[in-house]
């Protein structure tokens, strides 16, 4: 199935040649969102067809799990391997140094525990992702403990950000995270040095974990249209 939409023609373009990239025997980091989506399933037809063969898969999220499974990836843990060969993930921004800010998804956690670990962790985005400096567009997800909720969005106002606790879609209330927290949405007026507000946002008690990865990317591929045909570039 190929799809139409321009912006979904380049995420499956993208998450397709990052699927490519997996070899066989390896152990691999399954990234969330719907540009990994497409990995997931090329990773399965890859597999169907025989080219792929002996690689597991560690999802990052519910959602990763369940298309490994509808898709025929076999999974692991990561208490039976004691390495990732690759991880494949998406991201919500992009900058020129390679880092980024994810958890759209509200799935930033234990994506940052498989893409960290991975030996090659490789993002696969839509041009529409890559920004001059982070925080542009999108806001900074943090996952925080429901019985913290209060001091922390404090915490985070002091720091100067202007945090939104994420509401869910087609469920009353807030979102709640695959490990059972709350996300807030933190908007900074600029972010100059994410490597110092990864640490900041980290060291308020309560916090999670953020969406701020740095220092972490080895290959981004961008997918983009040009002249009306999808093709994929490396950052
Ligand atoms: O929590 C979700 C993740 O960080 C996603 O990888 C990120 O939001 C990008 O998602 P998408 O590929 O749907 O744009």
């Amino acid at each position: 199935m190929t799809a139409t939409d321009p912006v979904k023609l380049m995420k499956q373009e993208v998450g397709k040649a990052a699927a490519l990239l997996v070899k066989s025997g390896s152990i691999v980091g399954l990234g969330t969102g719907s540009t990994t989506a497409y990995t997931i399933q090329y990773l399965g037809d890859r597999l169907k067809s025989g080219e792929l063969k002996d690689i597991v898969g560690i999802p990052t999220s519910f959602q990763s799990e369940v298309l490994a499974k509808e898709y025929g990836v076999p999974l692991t843990t990561l208490d039976a391997v004691d390495h990732i060969d690759i991880a494949i993930d998406g991201a919500d921004e992009v900058d020129p140094q390679k880092n980024l800010i994810k958890g759209g998804g509200a799935a930033h956690t234990r994506e940052k525990v498989v893409d960290y670990l991975a030996s090659q962790f490789v993002v696969v985005v839509d041009s529409g992702k890559l920004v001059d400096r982070l925080g542009s567009v999108f806001a900074v997800p943090v996952e925080v403990i429901p019985m913290a909720i209060t001091p922390v969005t404090n915490a985070i106002k002091q720091l100067g950000g202007k945090p939104e606790l994420r509401m869910g879609v087609k469920k009353a209330g807030p979102v709640i995270t695959d490990q059972g927290n709350f996300v807030l949405d933190v908007r900074f007026d600029s972010i100059d040095d994410p490597v110092n507000l990864e640490k900041i946002l980290n060291n308020i008690p309560g916090v999670l974990e953020n969406g701020i990865f740095v220092n972490c990317a080895d290959v981004v591929l961008v997918g983009e249209v040009v002249d009306g045909q999808p093709v994929v570039r490396q950052l």
